[in-house]
């Protein structure tokens, strides 16, 4: 699903308007009536407060036109309109007169007055400010934002929380809605995902009001969400005459003494991940753990006991998938360095193999093309250095990616794959993932998918999805803190064949009564 940024979205609206030969109030009209639809829905008539708070912009005629069908379904409504400019918009003032028009008055809020007493049943609905936010709210806006986050009233709010910028960090965290619910037009917005400001968020949907579907399919965005439908285009089925050499040979390279579980997580990832072979090549300590723990594997060491000295192999690996549990101890970067300097392998780039990169930088330029690096927040920032806020740091990203020919796996709750000016947001995954050795386990699952000939992006892209799911379908049956990285290993499978099974389909009445 791709993600439209403010600027495609008023295109879209002005595209609509044109081809459609409809007025701009139309428009909002459908999306009032998605919102009422959605609402009514739900609530099917119950006498709840619902407090509607309204700017005096097109997100604020939203909210107006909203209360509008609530009141004619006699919902019982409380309607403000927040006054922070003069400048309302042209499609709010028909609504308020058609609202008026019903003898509805709503209280026009300005700086100096009282905030209204909100019950914690009660609901708001939150139409202040939506995309069209270009500065921090005044200090009185925030004072009523800051009252509606204290109410602890659910709050549903249109489009996007308001005071959260569409496109750009936030200045004040203190001047945003957090949103129970988000009923988003059209599109879900970048922000929705980043680890800044996902937390305003706690659930959201899109509304379909039907902007022009020429240009959305047309229009190239910089970033894209990718779910089922997405990776499913990725997918490569097994051939019937395919062999083991087929699938391609993992080798996976990495440990040092007392942390040799990282490279068995990584080994067993690849292989269940798909790979035909796999070979791990550890420090001597390492020879008889891997072979007792992953009897599939085949296993190659340094001549070192405790530490890699040398990478050095008489294999020909389809890939290599290098870092996890390596220290950087001098032997080891020295060894890193000169197996780069000699490497014509495609590479998959985790843990202290990053740190190291990081340290040495000019090794960077050795890096295979469309190498794929997979640091998480910490080793993002010593090999790009630090930034203001995501936006900034996802530009850094970019720029590294274009720089060094390479692929970034933005390790978060939603992991972002960026590859040249492009980011693939993914929508798998969950808390309890933040444990040991998953990170190992995304190196082991990409690794794998690499050596069976999926190209890079797409082995990051489905790697990174499939190790989410893999972690939520192991969470329903251990919970949040009892998931481990080998959880989701052993989930691997059940990830793979939920990518086929269709949703639930409602059962019918026949079949309802031969069941009986
Ligand atoms: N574009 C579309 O396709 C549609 C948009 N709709 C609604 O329109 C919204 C966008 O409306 P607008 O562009 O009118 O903008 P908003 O309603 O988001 O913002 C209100 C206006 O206030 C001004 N403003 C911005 N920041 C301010 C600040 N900090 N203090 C004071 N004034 C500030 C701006 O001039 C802005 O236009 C969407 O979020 C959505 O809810 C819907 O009506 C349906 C169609
Ligand atoms: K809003």
């Amino acid at each position: 699903m791709k993600l439209y940024s403010a600027k495609q979205i008023y295109k879209a609206d002005q595209i609509s308007i044109k081809k459609e030969e409809i007025g701009s109030n139309e428009l909002m009209e459908r999306a009032a009536l998605q919102l009422f639809n959605w609402m009514h829905l739900r609530m099917q008539g119950a006498p709840v407060k619902i407090h509607l708070f309204c700017g005096i912009g097109n997100n604020g005629g939203d909210g107006i036109a909203l209360a509008r069908h609530l009141v004619d379904h006699g919902y019982n409504l409380e309607v403000y309109v927040i006054n922070y400019s003069e400048k309302r918009s042209k499609d709010f003032l028909i609504n308020l007169d058609r609202l008026k028009d019903r003898k509805i008055w709503p209280h026009f809020m300005n700086s100096d007055d009282e905030l209204p007493a909100i019950g914690r049943e009660d609901i708001i609905v939150d139409g202040i400010f939506g995309i069209g936010l270009n500065r921090t709210p005044d200090d009185w806006v925030i004072k009523v934002i800051q009252h509606l986050n204290n109410s602890q009233a659910f709050i549903l709010s249109i489009d996007i929380p308001s005071g959260l910028f569409t496109d750009q960090g936030p200045e004040n965290f203190d001047a945003i809605i957090k949103s129970n619910y988000v009923l988003s037009f059209q599109t879900p917005k970048l922000v929705f995902f980043l680890p800044e400001t996902g937390g305003f968020i706690e659930q959201w949907e899109v509304l379909d009001i039907g902007l022009d579907p020429e240009y959305l399919m047309q229009t190239e965005t910089e970033y894209e969400l990718i779910g089922k439908n997405e990776v499913l285009t990725l997918y490569k089925p097994r051939e019937k005459f395919g062999h083991k050499g087929t699938y391609g040979h993992s080798l996976i390279v990495g440990g040092s003494y007392g942390k040799i579980g990282s490279v068995c997580l990584s080994s067993k990832a690849a292989l269940c991940a798909g790979s035909g072979l796999v070979t791990s090549y550890v420090p001597r300590i390492g020879y008889t753990i891997l072979q007792t723990a992953l009897p599939e594997i085949m296993v190659l060491t340094d001549l070192e006991e405790k530490e890699l000295t040398e990478i050095k192999f008489d294999i020909e690996p389809s890939v290599v998938g290098i870092g996890m549990g390596m220290g950087t101890s001098d032997v080891s970067i020295k060894a890193f360095a000169s197996f780069l300097e000699q490497n014509k392998f495609p590479l998959v780039i985790d843990a202290d193999a990053l740190n190291i990169l990081s340290k040495k930088k000019e090794l960077l330029k050795e890096l295979p093309e469309k190498t794929i690096l997979t640091p998480h927040p910490k080793e993002l920032e010593r090999l790009i250095g630090s930034w203001k806020d995501d936006f900034e740091k996802l530009k850094k990203v970019k720029e590294f990616s274009k720089k060094y020919n390479c692929i970034v796996v933005v390790k978060g709750a939603h992991t972002i794959v960026v590859y040249n000016d492009k980011g693939y947001v993914n929508t798998t995954g969950n808390p309890g993932m933040a444990t040991a050795g998953t990170g190992d386990v995304l190196t082991g699952v990409i690794t794998g998918l690499l050596a069976q000939g999926y190209p890079a992006l797409d082995a990051s892209i489905f790697g990174v999805y499939l190790h989410g799911r893999s972690g939520d379908i192991a969470v329903e049956s251990t919970g949040f803190q009892s998931l481990t990285a080998s959880n989701v290993i052993d989930n691997l499978a059940n990830a793979y064949l939920d990518l086929f099974k269709l949703p639930e389909q409602p059962v019918t009445e026949e079949e309802n009564q031969s069941n009986q």
